[in-house]
């Protein structure tokens, strides 16, 4: 790769803070790490084994990135640490958390707050606030500090102010290098991450020594262009554009409806198989969580092979149900812990702020129908018959159908492939049930938990990946489906939208050769509307 010479600017920037600013595909990611190469390079040549951290909303982005730039960081890989702004949170409370009194942190999903209501342990949103109480612990602080020389924030825009406390404080020893596109601010709307855009540019700009470099258009990812000026329409509201003209003349975007709410599978289905028959890799983008999952559901039925990125509560939530079933077997956890794990699954599967009734059954808080209490006492006594762990393997993977559960079948798949990961072929395949019990499963267990949720969870690159549209940030496919119906929810904005055409840009910059957007149903809300109207 040959660096343009607006990035290696950037390299040859000695600024103690440095801002770069760029549009999708400019390269800030790629240039970033040739940047922490360099620095551990030169370290190194100096004689110091120095460090750098990456630091990401969801590391699915970063990693993705990462792997791609392998080649950049050769052999210093191992030393650039690439998390999430929780997951490191959360590193800090479980190394020093102690010194404030919270010596066994255990961490509760939203889905267990919400069928248990707990106040116990920590919520997600109790971690950053939690290590920046740590961090101003002198020594912790300086220990902390001393980590890194480097410290790289992606979608840096989209700090609120806990996230860039924290990146103050962790880089009080380091270079600080912020990547951002204020067209990109897309978080704004989300619960817990106000976004703060440029007043965040210009907090950074009055740090010591802080320069500011900006990337030109040109984007890496579309050379051509095309795809990047139709999106830069579609966020200007300018529907009528000859940009989009051009990108829908060069077969680049793709607008097709389907009327019926109905035909969304077999619609989506339709498109993947066409592009994945092109051998392009493909990124399909909708609205929810859970309908992420029922569409996944969908896919499976038509023999579509694909993964699902970030699904953090369900998937972690069935896991942990897995896992107690194996337990129950194992006669190391009792049936109510099983039922406990299975309330949270089916309560994480499910969108809305109050617990499903089938949740509140499950869980024995609310009065079940005899035909489920006869499946969870029968599901309990074949566990208990169990007499190989393979077999209570089985008994658990076949549990969604058993009890009847009906949201989030991908799920309890992927959790299940997950846990024969950590068990290991010879502790499933071994005869009887293991003589030791399972504790030496409960750490990996434990560490999948707080790795899905903190967001660390990057997924495998499978050719077909669905995600929610917030998690698009920072990924590249060769063709994105963008899937927009008539019921999603994109808030109450007027034009000329503001917040919902950012959304827009991202969603259309991700990728190389194509983009098709897929509308379901009529009528469509006043952000998609216009480019409907494409079809
Ligand atoms: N100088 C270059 N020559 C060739 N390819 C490049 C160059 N710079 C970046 N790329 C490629 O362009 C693509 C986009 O780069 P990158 O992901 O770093 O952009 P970005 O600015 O971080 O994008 P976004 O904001 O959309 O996440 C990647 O595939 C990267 O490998």
């Amino acid at each position: 790769m040959i660096l343009t010479a607006s990035q290696r600017a950037i390299l040859d920037s000695t600024a103690p803070a440095l801002v770069v600013l760029g549009g999708a595909g400019t390269g800030k990611t790629t240039t970033a790490a040739h940047l922490v190469r360099q620095t551990l390079e030169s370290a190194s040549r100096d004689g110091r084994r120095e460090r750098a951290l990456f630091l990401s909303f969801s590391r699915a982005a970063a990693a993705q990135i990462m792997s791609r730039s392998g080649d950049i960081l050769g052999p210093f890989a191992d030393r650039v640490e690439v998390t999430t702004f929780h997951a490191l949170a959360w590193r800090l409370i479980t190394r020093w958390g102690g010194v404030l009194g919270v010596d066994d942190p255990v961490l509760f999903s939203p889905a267990e707050r919400k069928v248990f209501g707990t106040s116990e342990g920590l919520g997600y949103s109790d971690l950053i606030p939690l290590a920046l109480r740590l961090l101003d612990v002198p020594a912790i602080k300086e220990h902390v500090a001393a980590r890194w020389s480097l410290v790289v924030v992606d979608e840096f825009q989209d700090t609120n102010d806990e996230h860039w406390a924290l990146v103050r404080a962790l880089s009080a020893n380091a270079r600080l290098v912020l990547l951002g596109d204020l067209d990109q601010c897309i978080y704004k709307v989300l619960p817990d991450n106000p976004g703060v855009g440029p007043q965040r540019v210009a907090a950074a700009m009055k740090l010591k020594g802080a320069i500011k470099i900006t990337l030109p258009d040109v984007s890496h990812r579309d050379p051509s262009y095309i795809i990047p000026a139709a999106a830069n329409a579609i966020r200007d509201r300018d529907f009528t554009s000859p940009a989009i003209r051009t990108a829908l003349e060069a077969n680049m975007l793709e607008v097709v409806h389907e009327s019926a709410v109905s035909g969304e599978a077999a619609a989506v289905v339709s498109q993947v198989n066409q592009l994945v028959e092109q051998g392009l890799s493909v990124g399909v983008f909708s609205h929810h969580i859970d309908s992420t999952a029922q569409l996944s559901d969908d896919l499976n039925a038509a023999g579509v092979a694909h993964e699902i990125v970030g699904l953090p509560d369900a998937v972690d939530a069935a896991l942990r149900a897995q896992y107690a079933m194996l337990q129950l077997a194992c006669e190391e956890a009792e049936a109510n812990d099983v039922l406990r794990a299975v309330a949270i699954f089916v309560a994480s599967a499910e969108r809305g702020a109050d617990p499903p009734a089938r949740a509140l059954m499950i869980a024995g808080l609310a009065p079940r129908p005899e035909s489920l209490t006869k499946r969870l006492d029968k599901l309990a006594r074949v566990l208990h018959r169990a007499t190989s762990l393979k077999a209570a393997f089985e008994i658990a993977s076949d549990a969604y159908d058993a009890i009847g559960l009906q949201r989030g079948a991908s799920a309890w798949r992927s959790a299940g492939r997950l846990l024969s990961n950590v068990l290991g072929p010879r502790v499933l395949g071994a005869e009887g049930l293991p003589p030791g019990g399972l504790s030496h499963a409960r750490e990996a267990i434990d560490q999948q938990h707080i790795a899905l949720l903190t967001n660390v969870a990057a997924g495998q690159q499978a050719p077909v990946q669905l995600m929610g549209l917030y998690q698009t940030k920072g990924r590249e496919v060769d063709a994105a489906i963008v899937l927009l119906r008539s019921s999603d929810w994109y808030g109450r904005e007027s034009e000329p939208m503001p917040d919902g055409s950012k959304l827009l840009y991202v969603l259309m910059t991700r990728a190389r050769k194509k983009t098709v957007v897929l509308t379901i149903g009529r009528p469509m809300k006043p952000l998609v509307a216009p480019l409907a109207a494409l079809a």
